[in-house]
C-alpha cells in the first residue's frame, strides 16, 4: 500500500468561462504536463490554506478563503504515491496571474481542455469543469 499524498489544486475561471492551466515546468515530475494550479497540503494546513499559498506562490495573486468552492476530486495511483486531490473552483481574486516560477499559462475553455496533455489524474476532472461552464 503506498502513501496517500493530499494536493489542493484550483480551476480558476475567468468572465469569459476559460479555466486557467499552468505548465509544469522543466525539472519537476511530469514536465511538460497542463495542470490546475496548486500543491501539496503541508503538515497543519487546511486544504484551503495550502491553496491560498499556492495560488500566491505560483502565479502571484490574492484568493479569499470564500471565494473557493468545492467542485470534486481526482483519486489516482501513481507508482510511487496515491494521489487524493480536491479540485476547487474560484472565480474571484485580486491581481493578474502570471507564472511565478516560469511556468506558461493557458486560459482554455473546458471543451478544448483535452487538447492539452494533463497527468493521468485529472483527466476525470474534465467532464464536471465542462459541466459547470458549458460551452
Ligand atoms: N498542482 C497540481 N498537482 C497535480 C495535478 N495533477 C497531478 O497529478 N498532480 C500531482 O500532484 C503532486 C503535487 O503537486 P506539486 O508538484 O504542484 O506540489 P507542490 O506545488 O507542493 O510542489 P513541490 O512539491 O515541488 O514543492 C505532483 O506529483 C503532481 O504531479 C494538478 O492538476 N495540479
Ligand atoms: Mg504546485
Amino acid at each position: 500500500m503506498s502513501r496517500i499524498v493530499l494536493v489542493a489544486a484550483c480551476a480558476l475561471v475567468d468572465t469569459d468561462g476559460r479555466i486557467l492551466l499552468a505548465q509544469r515546468p522543466e525539472g519537476k515530475s511530469l514536465a511538460g504536463l497542463w495542470e490546475f494550479p496548486g500543491g501539496k497540503v503541508e503538515e497543519g494546513e487546511r486544504p484551503e490554506e495550502t491553496l491560498i499559498r499556492e495560488l500566491d506562490e505560483e502565479l502571484g495573486i490574492k484568493v479569499n478563503e470564500a471565494c473557493l468552492a468545492p467542485l470534486t476530486f481526482a483519486s489516482y495511483a501513481y507508482q510511487d504515491f496515491h494521489l487524493l486531490m480536491p479540485l476547487y473552483v474560484c472565480r474571484r481574486w485580486e491581481g493578474n496571474p502570471a507564472g511565478q516560477e516560469g511556468q506558461v499559462l493557458k486560459w482554455v475553455r473546458p471543451v478544448r481542455l483535452r487538447d492539452y496533455p494533463m497527468p493521468p489524474a485529472d483527466e476525470p476532472l474534465i467532464p464536471f469543469l465542462m459541466e459547470l461552464v458549458p460551452g
